[in-house]
């Protein structure tokens, strides 16, 4: 794979024929071994001391999510306390993803604390708006104090082969997240084959994104293992392409300590231990705390205290 891809990047993105050259010039994902090798990296186990500090590493490295329409600054707050003291000796988490008017909330609640506020912008989840609203809307929220911007790619223009029209959006979208990092969810689920993923990955990659994330979590499938497989070779390849290292999101359905080790696991044999910390891999989830924190409580105790122990997500 890599070595397809040495070839000079910089050209790529010049033209529509130029950058549609290079996604289709990428090697096809062979389906069935993408999902056997999933399934079968899925299959690990992993036990005792090994265990727990894979489960703070995943509580670290989660991204506690609200995106409803009926958020309020209340729940917000909550979630806010939760992040950053989750239970016990539990780590903080890495960030609280809302919505763009919940940010100032997000904000005054995590400041000086290390958890980032991360808000979801571009017409989120379905990108179906101008050029303009989506950047407006991205330095809005930048404005009020985002860490970090989780954008929406337009699947319609990518399914119809208009590259560049995604290509520009993300470079417009980047330019206004000024140091806030960005974040591309692909919505996978929508992509209707691995090689849409790949190039998907590459397109965003190059473009300027700093993390590709899988899915809105309002789209199903979302954040499958062979999925996330393909994004970290995708990340892998273009680091040893260009030099720059991308992360990882996955989010969407993931709900158990089992899933997030599972994408641990992933992330060690795929991309490598370089991706293993919250700078680089993140867990985009609106319930899988809870069970973090449940399976912690477990190993430390031998007994699960429920849920009731626990505030909610
Ligand atoms: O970005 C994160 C997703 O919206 C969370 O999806 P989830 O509710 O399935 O965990």
């Amino acid at each position: 794979m890599v070595s397809t891809v040495t070839t000079s990047l910089t050209d790529v993105a010049s033209s529509d024929t130029a950058l549609r050259a290079f996604l289709h010039g990428l090697p096809g994902v062979d389906r069935v071994g993408a999902d056997q090798r999933a399934a079968m990296l899925g299959t690990r186990s992993i036990k005792t001391t090994a265990k727990a500090q894979a489960i703070d590493l995943a509580i670290s490295m989660v991204d506690l999510t609200t995106l409803e329409g009926a958020d309020t600054a209340g729940k917000v707050r909550a979630m806010c306390a939760k992040a950053v003291r989750p239970g016990g000796d539990a780590p903080k988490v890495a960030a609280v993803c809302v919505y763009p008017d919940l940010v100032p909330v997000a904000v005054g609640a995590l400041g000086g604390t290390g958890v980032k506020v991360a808000s979801v912008a571009t017409a989120f989840p379905s990108g179906r708006s101008s050029l303009d609203v989506k950047v407006g809307e991205t330095a809005a929220a930048v404005a009020a104090g985002a860490d970090e911007i989780d954008m929406v790619i337009d699947r319609g223009a990518f399914l119809s082969g208009r590259y560049m029209k995604v290509y520009d959006e993300i470079v417009a979208v980047k330019a206004a997240c000024g140091a806030a990092h960005l974040k591309v969810i692909l919505e996978t689920g929508e992509l209707a084959t691995y090689d849409n993923v790949r190039r998907a990955s590459w397109l965003a990659m190059l473009a300027g994104a700093d993390f590709i994330k899988t899915s809105t979590g309002k789209v199903s499938p979302a954040a499958t293992p062979p999925v996330t497989l393909i994004m970290l070779e995708a990340v892998r390849d273009f680091r040893d392409a260009t030099g720059r290292q991308v992360g990882v999101k996955p989010a969407g359905g993931i709900r158990t300590a089992k899933d997030a080790i599972k994408n641990l696991v992933l992330v060690n044999e795929t991309a490598g231990d370089d991706w293993l910390s919250p700078d680089w891999f993140r867990l985009g989830a609106s319930s899988l705390l809870n069970d973090l924190l449940m399976q912690r409580q477990k190993l430390s105790t031998g007994r699960y205290a429920g849920p009731d122990y626990f505030t909610l997500d």
